[in-house]
């Protein structure tokens, strides 16, 4: 027998859910409804953020979720004492207490799939009572997910964005010219230990390139960085501190005094000829760099802003920077925490390219310029637009939070009871259902770029083929409405979960669902779906038969109002 892994969460299971699920099951058992088969969808109504497109993530707890899920003794002692359970039939207890997922499936898209409004990003098949009691658990493990992902995604691209707005100008430093990078900092603001972990899960899926937390490193494999905090630089007062500490010379193998060597560059001894400026930065600062120098005199990377930038952190980075490359290593970058940080990393930029030549030492070209503190998309892309050269940001608090929209609206909704396909009207559009068991797949032009996405009629409609016409329409207004030729066409759910079977497709590790983000984000590049201002809308439509389906339903179900 295969073992499956359970939930990264161990609150995920059964009881992690809303009474009313609950209380719905049982009504349905009482009715004996349970065992109907049913077809429940997941989706979203609007893409997050004023976006034009989300990406899909949480299934992989979704699936370790429904092959753990069974319910304890405990959890059902605990169910018949509440008091909106206590009268049920002793019958239903027994019948929860032998529940599994034997009987569901699962299919979804991929994880890191380009998702798009109304489009099902899980269908779940199978037996009425378990279809309900899995609604609330599936949209809290798939809502936040997604949502992150899609956030990081954003950032990512409005942070590569910087490519278009370069300067062209040949005595730009070399900063500006890097490929820029964002990390994930955000656990000490997120919302506790599960949004913290599972934010730096997702961004990583969302293209973010590394975390600092060291936790989501470890189980997940994702790469760790780190730089150090104010509060290093503010433990250290003077000179005095640092006296005696040494570094190796990576070339001749003796102990140097980093001290010593720093204050040959700082009073001139050595003809370096820095200027006067260096020997007016902040003491305990620079004891602070010395004292970090020798305890990664192969990654030095500090954080400059404890005093004052340009005149004390960045000039104290350098000449412990010199004296670093003098004995063989080299040094990696700053960090900027405030201030304006396009300016900043400018003036970092320009001093690091002016002392590379005058002083000979290449490295300072390729330092990095970690920036950090509170940044979002709107700062990402401001900065873009006044110049930077920052290749490093470190973000935080509006990732990990979703500040900009703190929630994806997913809903699970029944649309098929015993092969009959379900309704659900409501006074606004946006609200109704489209009813009955579907199939989605993708349709590409010529460029080998999505057209649209088109949801069919799983019983009635043929399936597009790529090279056949097919009429697409927009589920709720009749004069929208294409002729699609397709080049190709891709069917866009798979089976991700069958009764505990072995399933059809596995959900891949981080890395794959990484690698088919920047896949599918890549194959709608230029397309304007993921521009930041006013970005064109992804059609998604459905078939001739499926609006007709909808629109019959609608008819027969909503009364007509009588005039008077
Ligand atoms: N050049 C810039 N253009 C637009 N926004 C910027 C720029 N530089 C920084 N920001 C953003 O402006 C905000 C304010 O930065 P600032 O350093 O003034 O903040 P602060 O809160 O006063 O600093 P501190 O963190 O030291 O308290 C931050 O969210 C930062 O990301
Ligand atoms: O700004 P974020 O996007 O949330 O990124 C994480 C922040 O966490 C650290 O700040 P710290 O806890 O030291 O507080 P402070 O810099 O705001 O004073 C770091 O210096 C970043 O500023
Ligand atoms: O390593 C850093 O610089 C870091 C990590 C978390 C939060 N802020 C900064
Ligand atoms: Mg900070």
């Amino acid at each position: 027998m295969t073992s499956y892994e359970t939930p990264t969460n161990n609150l995920v299971g059964p009881l992690l859910t809303d009474l009313y699920q609950i209380t719905m099951t049982y009504a349905h058992w009482k009715n004996k409804r349970h065992e109907e088969h049913s077809v429940f969808e997941l989706f979203f109504r609007k893409n997050p953020f004023k976006g034009s497109f989300t990406l899909f993530c949480g299934l992989d707890e979704v699936v370790k979720h429904l092959h753990a899920f069974k319910f304890s003794q405990e959890d059902i002692d605990y169910l018949k004492s509440t008091p909106s359970l206590q009268h049920c039939d002793p019958g239903f207890f027994d019948y929860l207490l032998q529940l599994d997922c034997s009987k569901t499936q699962i299919q979804a898209l991929p994880q890191g799939s380009l998702a798009f409004p109304r489009v099902p990003l899980v269908i779940v098949s199978g037996p009425l009572g378990v279809g309900q009691l899995l609604e609330t658990t599936l949209l809290t493990l798939i809502n936040y997910p997604s949502l992150l992902a899609t956030n990081a995604a954003r950032m990512v691209l409005r942070a590569h964005d910087h490519d278009n707005h370069r300067p062209q100008s040949a005595d730009l430093p070399r900063q500006c010219q890097k490929q820029i990078l964002c990390a994930e900092f955000g656990l000490r603001r997120a919302q506790g230990p599960d949004g913290g972990f599972s934010a730096s899960k997702y961004a990583f899926v969302g293209l973010f390139a590394a975390t600092s937390n060291v936790k989501a490193g470890k189980e997940l494999g994702i790469p760790i960085v780190g730089t150090h905090a104010h509060a290093f630089v503010q433990s250290y007062l003077s000179l005095d501190e640092v006296q005696e500490l040494t570094v190796a010379n990576k070339n001749s193998g003796g102990q140097v005094n980093l001290l010593e060597k720093v204050l040959e560059y700082r009073d001139n001894k050595n003809g370096a000829n820095l200027g006067e400026d260096f020997q007016k930065t902040n003491d305990g600062e620079l004891a602070a760099f010395i004292a970090y120098a020798c305890a990664f005199p192969d990654s030095f990377l500090c954080l400059v802003d404890t005093y004052d930038t340009v005149k004390s952190g960045l000039l104290n980075f350098c000449m412990v920077s010199l004296v670093l490359g003098d004995l063989g290593y080299t040094p990696k970058g700053i960090r900027l925490d405030s201030g304006d940080l396009a300016a900043l990393s400018m003036a970092c930029a320009h001093k690091f390219a002016e002392l590379a030549k005058s002083q000979n030492r290449p490295f300072f070209h390729d330092l990095d310029i970690v920036a950090s503190n509170d940044i979002n998309e709107k700062t990402l892309v401001k900065l873009n637009q006044q110049g930077h050269a920052i290749t490093l940001y470190g973000i935080g608090t509006n990732l990990v939070t979703c500040q900009a929209q703190p929630a994806l609206g997913c809903v699970y909704k029944l649309v098929e009871l015993n092969g009959k396909p379900r309704l659900k009207l409501s006074q606004e559009i946006a609200k109704v259902l489209i009813p009955g068991r579907k199939r989605a797949y993708r349709l590409f032009g010529k460029k080998e770029a999505p057209l649209l996405d088109l949801m069919v009629d799983a019983d009635k409609d043929d399936p597009p083929e790529a090279g056949k016409p097919v009429l697409c329409r927009n589920p709720f207004q009749a004069m929208d409405r294409v002729m699609v030729t397709p080049s190709r066409v891709t069917l866009l759910h798979g089976v991700y979960f069958d009764g505990g079977k072995e399933a059809l497709e596995s959900v891949g590790s981080l890395q794959e669902n990484r690698n088919l983000v920047k896949e599918q984000l890549g194959g709608v590049a230029g397309m304007g779906i993921l521009d930041y201002e006013e970005p064109k809308q992804y059609p998604v439509m459905v078939s001739d038969n499926l609006y007709n389906f909808l629109h019959t339903m609608w008819q027969e179900q909503l009364p007509v109002p009588e005039l008077s």
